[in-house]
């Protein structure tokens, strides 16, 4: 690095008050008199954003205890000396948890010598790695750490007053939003952009899945779509290099950009701990983290907070740090150590007034959520949180209110009935009140015994259920109603006389010009020569090479493999390396041997066969849905049996979308005889509602099975625990006599005045649920938005036969069980002209 090179970069920063990555990275490098620029530089940005903020002179710390909830963790950071493990935990005679009343202690005793904040700092999802954290969880009833994370902020809120910031590690997006309404402000270091020292062996994050940059980048995103104050930040001095500093800074900012919502970025150097694998290595070097703060302030410019530990630096050298452009000293606690620095004590606060003082600046308490935040917290705070932060907030200045009371309120547990018939509390049974008060803080941890009581509630109970099911389906996946545009193909009719690979090509090829995004193919191929599974594959890859091709059911998966002489795996394998993207996990019915036996014929898979089949798939990356066919001969105790398996199995791989819950369909299944006939709507009501709760931060998508439920029950449904409409598979000209779903279909503007009427916003979405990336072509030349009316049918759930799951039987049409509306047969439409064909 040349003096002359830093010294442009200067230049260049100097004159437009901001820097590249490019010469940020250069700067990162001043020494001497290019330092001394820098700082200055870094100290001018800063006060303009003071000034202009309306709180010019002034330094904020928040008085925090902190809560360290677990130190067990399923990752391993070289440099942590926080974790630990079972074995050691045992040694030195701690619990896998800290229990509610040892967080009650701390926070209590905090709360007194006038702390605001209830930093929850802990290790990453240690239920993964050790069973002893499982256990403690299923023991005290919940279902992840996340989930004791927000039940112990609500009690927090509520004992004590004081408020939770999160910083639990990564969280998914529905774990951000269930945490959402329960702390001001979260947060997760991004530590650092360079993947090299998460994926090489012997790098500082080797073996820590959750170090993954592009994982911890994705926290930030959900965080700010999901608006979320959050605190991020470097840690300095693990292996990265300039470039990597610059790069992560810019990867901050540039989300910020994108979201507003980074309130604090924290650059903290690396402190070598005794234990740990970097035990050997040195300290960040002063000059080196002082030029990297400064770097973070002209990165981030004026109106962002730049926080350094007042403890991580001795207090002679903190003055540096404000001259190096910082405006936040971060938590301090006058009551806990800084586990996570347990050899560095935090600075009496008095001292740290005082020393900041000396630098010319004020020292202020503020809240866990930064002013701009408060200011605008119809924007950025959950209502409910808002009862707990207003009596702290000073209403001019957003800061806290030194000398507010800091006591509990309680939470707003918002049980709100939000369907047609409003229940009201005192109509429910006290036993089903109960088991829905403790749901709403643990929807995942009730026994069996609760979640059986909820499959047969009834009247005000079940209303209450499924508003209770609504609100961890808008807490967990948010309002939009979302859909997917596809195309159901037969696989069953491939075959050179009723479906020839000309004709699938076609199929694909006009159902991507009217914006399919996805080719759904199920059902048996008879396999004669050029019309296998692989070749159907081939055929549609070959017209549609981007297109998310969704095909083939267990059974059908298995009957391929034996053909070709192939295990399950390699089977698997052939599949996606030819272009299959994911699975149907349909054919499962209930995963219970015996149900099984009374409901299928000779094809139908064994449970464990099922089972390998799907988890097979996950791990050859290919993803599936999840299925119940429900309503036929089994009992509650089996439904619930069924979800906890799909839960099960959905720890193991972590491969389903969703959870597709489908209605029994007598019709659909003539030979089956000995059935209740189909779900009632009560049952089929408090299925979806349980569904969504037991596999609450599992499966996050419940889709409603459209084809086989009807448009009001569908509704109705999706105000009590479904999020999804499923597939909406394009009914075009050339369809052939497409089997079971020929002539259902749903048009796009038939979404828009459903979800309309239950007022909830639409949205279409990919596969995976993610945003629709490739843009919808159309021979018409409109957009896929403006396109309508698009007929458009089911997926799974359409091609799920009532029982055996026979493809193809063309046996629909008639109503299904009391109280399930099926869609009356619909005539064809021109996708185009929306007329009536013949
Ligand atoms: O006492 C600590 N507080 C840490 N905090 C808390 C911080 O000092 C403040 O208390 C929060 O920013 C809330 O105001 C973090 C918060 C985050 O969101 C992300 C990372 C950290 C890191 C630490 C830390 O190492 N030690
Ligand atoms: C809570 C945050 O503390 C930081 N952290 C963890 N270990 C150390 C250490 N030895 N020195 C400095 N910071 C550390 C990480 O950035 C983590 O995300
Ligand atoms: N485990 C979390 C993380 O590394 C919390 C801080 S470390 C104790 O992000
Ligand atoms: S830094 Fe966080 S993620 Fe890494 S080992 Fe420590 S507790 Fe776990």
């Amino acid at each position: 690095m040349t003096c002359e090179a830093i010294s442009g970069a200067l230049d260049r920063a100097e004159q437009t008050g901001t820097t590249t990555q490019a010469d940020a990275a250069l700067l990162l490098g001043a020494r001497g008199d290019d330092l001394e620029r820098l700082l200055v530089l870094a100290s001018r940005i800063r006060d303009e954003g003071l000034e202009r903020n309306g709180r010019a002179g002034i330094i904020t710390y928040s008085k925090k205890v902190f809560v360290p909830l677990t130190k067990l963790c399923r990752d391993r950071c070289h440099y942590c000396v926080f974790v630990e493990t079972p074995g050691s935990l045992r040694a030195s005679g701690e619990q896998s948890f800290m229990e509610p009343e040892d967080i009650l202690a701390v926070a209590r005793a905090g709360a007194a010598l006038g702390c605001k904040e209830a930093l929850f700092t802990l290790g990453d999802r240690p239920e993964d790695r050790w069973p002893s954290a499982r256990e403690w969880l299923d023991e005290h009833g919940y279902g992840s750490t996340l989930e004791y994370v927000r039940a112990m902020a609500v009690l927090v809120l509520e004992e004590t007053g004081l408020l939770p910031h999160l910083n639990p590690g990564v969280m998914s997006w529905a774990e951000l939003q269930r945490l959402r309404p329960v702390a001001p402000s979260m947060g997760m270091m991004l530590e650092t952009t360079a993947t090299r020292l998460w994926s090489e062996k012997g790098g500082v994050h080797y073996g820590s899945p959750d170090k993954d940059p592009a994982l911890r980048l994705r926290v930030l995103e959900d965080a700010g779509r999901s608006k979320v104050p959050f605190t991020t930040g470097v840690l300095l001095g693990i292996g990265e290099d300039d470039a990597d500093r610059a790069e992560a800074l810019f990867a901050i900012r540039a989300s910020h950009e994108r979201y507003g919502h980074i309130q604090e970025t924290i650059v903290q150097n690396f402190r070598a701990k005794p234990r740990t694998a970097m035990q050997n290595d040195s300290d960040l070097e002063l000059q080196e983290y002082i030029a990297a703060v400064a770097v973070a302030r002209v990165v981030m410019g004026p109106d962002a907070t730049v926080q350094a530990p007042p403890n991580l630096t001795d207090p002679h050298e903190l003055g540096l740090l404000v001259r190096a452009g910082i405006d936040d000293w971060g938590g301090v606690s006058p009551l806990t150590a800084d586990h996570v620095n347990p050899e560095r004590p935090w600075p009496h606060i008095g001292d740290l007034a005082a020393l900041t003082a000396t630098t010319g600046f004020e020292l202020r308490e503020r809240l866990t959520a930064h002013p701009p935040y408060l200011a605008d917290a119809s924007t950025w705070v959950d209502d409910r949180i808002r009862p707990h932060l207003n009596p702290l907030v000073d209403p001019d200045t957003f800061l806290a209110i030194e000398d507010a009371p800091v006591v509990g309120r309680p939470f707003d547990p918002r049980v709100t009935p939000v369907l047609p018939t409003r229940a009201s509390t005192a109509a429910l049974s006290p036993a089903v009140a109960d088991v829905l008060s403790r749901a709403a803080s643990a929807p995942a941890g009730l026994s069996d015994d609760d979640y059986l009581l909820l499959l047969e509630a009834d009247g005000a109970d079940l209303d209450a259920l499924a508003a209770l099911a609504d609100e961890v389906r808008r807490e967990t996946v948010g309002d939009d109603v979302t859909f997917v545009v596809n195309r159901n193909i037969d696989a069953s009719l491939f075959s050179p006389d009723r479906l020839t690979v000309e004709q699938v090509g076609a199929l694909v090829a006009e159902a991507r010009s009217l914006g399919a995004t996805e080719i759904c193919a199920q059902g048996a191929v008879s396999g004669g020569p050029g019309y296998d599974y692989l070749d159907l594959v081939e055929a549609i890859r070959a017209q549609a090479p981007e297109m998310h091709l969704h095909a083939f059911r267990p059974p059908e998966v298995h009957e391929g493999a034996a053909r070709l002489g192939l295990s399950l795996g390699e089977y698997l394998a052939a599949l996606r390396a030819a272009g299959v993207d994911t699975v149907p996990g349909t054919g499962a019915f209930v995963l219970d041997q015996r149900i099984r036996e009374v409901l299928g014929g000779p094809s139908v898979l064994t449970v464990e066969q099922w089972e390998r089949s799907i988890t097979t798939a996950h791990a050859a990356g290919l993803r599936s849905t999840a299925t119940i066919v429900y309503g036929h001969v089994e009992s509650p105790e089996q439904q619930l049996a069924h979800l906890r398996r799909l839960g099960a199995l959905q720890d193991a791989t972590g491969g389903f979308t969703e959870l597709i819950a489908m209605p029994f369909v007598p019709l659909d299944a003539p030979g089956v005889t000995g059935t209740r006939g189909g779900p009632s709507l009560r049952e089929t009501r408090a299925l979806h509602a349980v569904a969504r709760l037991v596999l609450t931060g599992r499966i996050d998508n419940i889709q409603t099975a459209w084809t086989k439920l009807g448009m009001r029950t569908s509704q109705t449904l999706l105000l009590g625990g479904a999020n999804d409409l499923g597939g909406l598979l394009l009914d075009g000209t050339l369809d052939p006599e497409a089997g079971a779903e020929a002539y259902r279909a749903l048009d796009r503007s038939d979404v828009a005045r459903l979800a309309d009427e239950i007022g909830r916003p639409v949205r279409q979405r990919a596969t995976d649920y993610g945003p629709v990336t490739t843009p919808s072509v159309s021979t018409s030349g409109a957009t896929a938005e403006e396109q309508d009316p698009t007929t458009a049918r089911g997926t799974d759930a359409g091609r799920e036969a009532g029982a055996a799951g026979s493809a193809g039987t063309g046996a629909h049409g008639g109503g299904g069980g009391a109280g399930v509306d099926l869609p009356s047969g619909r005539e064809r439409t021109d996708l185009i002209s929306g007329a009536r064909l013949p």
